[in-house]
């Protein structure tokens, strides 16, 4: 018996699930789902199953002729939930668990119609990377093991249903209206996803669409309508597309990530919504998991940078292909820094700054951060410097095409690399990425013109001669170049200057408020509240209330903010911030 994932009660003896059968009706009064999931397993079985669940009210578990299974829930562990143990008869094959999901599933954020866009109607939506699909559905809760699935949501009928998978009707009944979607390619529980609200769609290519509510879907549109040339390009470098669609969702303001790489759905924070598409990157990142973690996946969250440092590397070889390599070297700039600022965090556990982790006992969320991204990305550049771009480029693609819808540990990629690209590993000192903490020396640094320009702005207040052409990203690199230190008349200075505190660029606005809170510039107060309540994207909650409590009077502000906001935030955000400020 062997429980291969930290985070799943699953162990490699059990049968394993096959397809999911699931259906759930969405009660907006009581912030419940109710519903019934029906696990079909590869081989008929005997003996215990135990699936992952938390805060889920078990009603009853039948096999496929209705008769009762004997089951247990286990009290719940504060990381993994409950075990579900389900004593199956000889001969079982199916089971289904009728159940219902606790108003406060770590998965959902219900939000009230003041919370949305157009006021008008209460929205929905799922988050369950890492670990909380077992808050919306019995099932074993791991990467290792792929599903396929169908399901169908009742919702209230003036709302929409949409699903990571594909749509295969709406029928309405009453006051009420039943939404069937099917996924017909093998997926890990955690890109099931659905949300449920007041949306409407603009095609933006053969492929794609944008759902949105109404009142933002225009400027969505506009934002992402050169998806299609990025799904083109993405092709072209890493093999056909495997999921038909590539569909967008632009989410609600409080959803607490960037994106989240749903398959055939992704979902988008609105606060990519810059008007100038400087902030794309987004995409061209979610887009890339098509390959890089949705059809080659980490095993566990402990193998996450097999996921996200190929993502990013992907993600700029995109933007290499459609913007050229002085803004794909601009964001590995941006990344060195994040990276450096995540080692930094991790000081007191540096562990978490190897790339393959061991993270038993450790919630996924704590331990999350841009290390696998941007370690991973350095890792992945050296080799590619190591072996130049046509050999990794046919690595790459042997690589995806390999291990198409298949989960991976970081030893078996080792090994892959070894027999494909041999000796590699040794030259680039992998060791020093995977298993050891920081930033490993020499490695690849992101070099340009216009990088070289920036840095020797460092301690310069710049004229409008000066950054006449800067982008976006470009600012954003200049202001997180800002010493600590920098004197208040700096930031003064700046803003008269560039009105950066009014900036409508999310990356930007703060990069610019984080800095200037650390510099003890109090005109950067007024707009932080107020930023506060408008977003829940972890990425940029994070630091501001980082920003805010590193001072006795601002940690009681944060608190202060925290209190008044928690509300507008998903659970895993409010999480997060919670812990910010517990350790403040
Ligand atoms: C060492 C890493 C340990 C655990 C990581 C596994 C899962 C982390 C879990 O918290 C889910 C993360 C989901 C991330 C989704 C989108 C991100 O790629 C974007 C984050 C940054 C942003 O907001 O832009
Ligand atoms: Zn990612």
């Amino acid at each position: 018996m062997a429980r291969l994932d930290p985070h799943s009660y699953n162990d490699d003896t059990q049968p394993e699930t096959e397809n999911l059968t699931w259906k759930a009706r969405v009660d907006f009064r009581t912030r419940r789902l109710h519903a019934e999931a029906t696990l079909s397993l590869k081989e008929t079985s005997a003996g215990p199953l135990d699936l992952d669940t938390r805060d889920l009210e078990i009603r009853s578990v039948v096999d496929a002729e209705g008769k009762p299974l004997p089951f247990l829930v286990s009290p719940p562990e504060p990381i993994l939930g409950s075990r579900l143990r389900v004593e199956l008869r000889p001969g079982t094959k199916q089971l289904t668990i009728r159940y219902r999901t606790s108003p406060q599933a770590s998965a959902l954020q219900w939000l009230t119609p003041a919370q949305t866009a157009g006021g008008q109607f209460p929205y929905l939506f799922s988050q369950c990377q890492a670990i909380h699909a077992r808050s919306v559905v019995p099932l074993q809760d791991t990467p290792r093991i792929r599903i396929r699935y169908r399901a169908e949501l009742t919702v209230p009928k003036e709302l929409k249903a949409v699903m990571a998978a594909g749509f295969t009707g709406r029928e309405e009944q009453g006051v009420e209206a039943v939404e069937r979607y099917e996924m017909p390619q093998p997926i890990p529980p955690y890109l099931l996803a659905f949300a449920v609200g007041r949306l409407a769609a603009k095609e933006l290519g053969p492929r794609s669409r944008v759902w949105a509510e109404p009142e933002v879907l225009e400027s969505a549109a506009e934002e992402f309508e050169d998806v299609d040339a990025m799904l083109r390009a993405a092709e072209a470098l890493f093999g056909a597309y495997d999921w038909e669609r590539f569909d967008l969702l632009t989410m609600p303001p409080s959803f607490p990530y960037g994106g989240m790489e749903n398959p055939r759905l992704t979902f988008l924070t609105p606060t990519l919504l810059a008007g100038d598409k400087s902030l794309v990157s987004v995409v061209a990142h979610e887009l890339a998991h098509s390959w890089t973690g949705n059809l080659v996946t980490n095993a566990s969250a402990e193998h996450f940078w097999l996921n996200e440092g190929f993502t990013v590397f992907a993600e700029r070889r995109i933007l290499e292909v459609l913007y050229g390599s002085d803004v794909a070297a601009l964001h590995a700039a941006l990344g060195r820094r994040a990276l450096e600022d995540a080692v930094q965090h991790f000081k007191d556990h540096p562990k978490l700054t190897a790339l393959r982790t061991h993270l038993s006992g450790v919630d996924p969320d704590e331990a999350f951060s841009q290390v696998p991204y941007e370690k991973g990305f350095l890792f992945l550049r050296a080799i590619e410097d190591a072996v130049g771009r046509p050999a990794f480029d046919d690595f790459l693609k042997r690589y995806i095409e390999s291990h198409r819808f298949q989960a991976l540990t970081t030893e078996q990629f080792t090994t892959f690399v070894e027999k494909h690209l041999p000796g590699v590993l040794a030259k680039v000192d992998a060791e020093a990425y995977l298993n050891k903490p920081g930033i490993p020396q020499g490695s690849p640094v992101p070099r340009s013109n216009r990088l070289e320009q920036i840095g020797r702005m460092k301690d310069k207040v710049p004229t409008a001669e000066d950054v006449k052409d800067w982008t976006p990203a470009e600012w954003q690199l200049y202001i997180e170049g800002l010493r600590k230190g920098t004197p208040r008349d700096v930031f003064r200075q700046l803003d008269e200057r560039f009105h950066l505190t009014k900036s409508h660029n999310s990356e930007v606005l703060v990069s610019w408020l984080a800095a200037a809170l650390r510099a003890g510039w109090e005109p950067a107060l007024g707009r932080t509240e107020a930023f506060l309540g408008e977003v829940g994207r972890m990425k940029y909650l994070k630091p501001l209330y980082g920003a805010l409590a590193a001072t006795l009077e601002g940690k009681a502000l944060a608190r202060s903010l925290f209190n008044r906001y928690a509300e507008r935030y998903h659970p895993i955000a409010q999480a997060a911030v919670e812990s910010i400020l517990n350790r403040a």
